[in-house]
């Protein structure tokens, strides 16, 4: 397979990585991450070890590609979309986290794009490098759920690097409970500047169990099986899981970047039906703090 990572940052790069260990890969990222990949290779420590020696660019190549394999943050989906018109591609496989990146891929590409959740966890050390902080799994299929032959493609040859990889049917049902689990943990954390095990016992559970469960009701709205109670058991299971872990969003307010919220809490207001006061509150302080910080201009910050 011929496979173009675009957005070599921590999860691009630990997946790229994995993935050069049986194919042909591009990554696709930043300076000086890849100006060190092109001269001393990839190193992946952590849960896996690895050194690899992937091509590495600052844009896309004018070429054919199996597969192009998303994996910037979400708001930076529209300028991914618009660098992967330049490529020839097969298949797009989207692994963010958050909802509306695949509609914003399938809009602007010609290839067939597939939903994609990833439970692997990734840190970019140093240029060059990249530490495997959790070995998880890759569910990947068609957004609107179902089979196909191009997810039964990809999730082969994804395995064949050793990726652990599924191919499933039922993605609107798997985005939507990681989009509780991440509606429920990550802007909770982030205005609280707590880990993630804060919310299993602590005061910080009560919003985050409420921001799950009001995900679960907007999902149920538009036809898709994910209870209360599943989604508030699937927070309090991976916070605890991930108990020391600081979530992407509190990393982000650590690094005074802008988050994913628009993403993943806003996602749920924006698709909601009746009002979701804990999603609508969660999402109104995070976007009051990247506004402040200068960090969005647009009519929503
Ligand atoms: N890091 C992790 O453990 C996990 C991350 N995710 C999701 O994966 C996505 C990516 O997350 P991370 O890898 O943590 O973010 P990241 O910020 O480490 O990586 C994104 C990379 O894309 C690059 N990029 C953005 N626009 C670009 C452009 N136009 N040209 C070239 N490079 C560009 C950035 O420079 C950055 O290095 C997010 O949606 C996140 O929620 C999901 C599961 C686990
Ligand atoms: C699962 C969780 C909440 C782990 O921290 C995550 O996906 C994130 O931080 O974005």
């Amino acid at each position: 397979m011929r496979a173009l990572v675009f957005g070599a940052g921590s999860l691009g790069s630990l997946l790229g990585g994995l993935l050069a260990r049986a194919h042909d890969v591009t990554l696709v990222g930043r300076d000086p991450h890849v100006e060190r990949v092109r001269a001393e290779g990839l190193r992946i420590a952590g849960e896996v070890s690895a050194r690899v020696a992937p091509a590495a660019t600052t844009t896309v190549p004018a070429e054919r590609f199996d597969l192009a394999l998303v994996a910037v943050k979400a708001f930076d989906t529209p300028a991914a979309a618009e660098a992967l018109g330049g490529a020839d591609l097969d298949a797009v496989l989207s692994v963010q986290n958050g909802l509306g990146n695949e509609a914003v891929l399938a809009e602007a590409l010609d290839a067939p794009v597939l939903a994609g959740t990833c439970t692997y966890g990734a840190r970019l050390t140093e240029p060059g490098a990249v530490e495997c902080t959790g070995r998880g799994e890759v569910a990947l299929g068609p957004p609107d759920g179902g089979e196909s032959p191009v997810a039964d493609r990809v999730g082969p040859a994804m395995r064949a690097a050793g990726v652990e990889t599924t191919v499933a049917a039922d993605m609107p049902r798997r985005c939507w409970e990681k989009l509780a689990v991440n509606a429920g943990i990550n802007a909770v954390t982030a205005l609280a500047r707590v880990e993630n095990g804060a919310l299993v016992d602590g005061p910080a559970g009560e919003p985050a169990r409420r921001a799950a469960r009001e995900a679960a009701r907007v999902a149920r709205e538009r036809g898709i099986d994910l209870s209360d109670d599943a989604a508030v058991e699937a927070v309090e299971r991976v916070a605890a899981a991930t108990s020391a872990n600081r979530s992407s969003m509190l990393q982000d307010v650590d690094a005074g970047g802008r988050t994913e919220v628009d993403a993943i809490n806003g996602a749920v207001v924006d698709r909601a039906e009746a009002a979701v006061p804990a999603n609508e509150t969660l999402t109104a302080l995070v976007r009051g703090w990247e506004r402040e910080r200068g960090l969005r201009e647009d009519e929503e910050g």
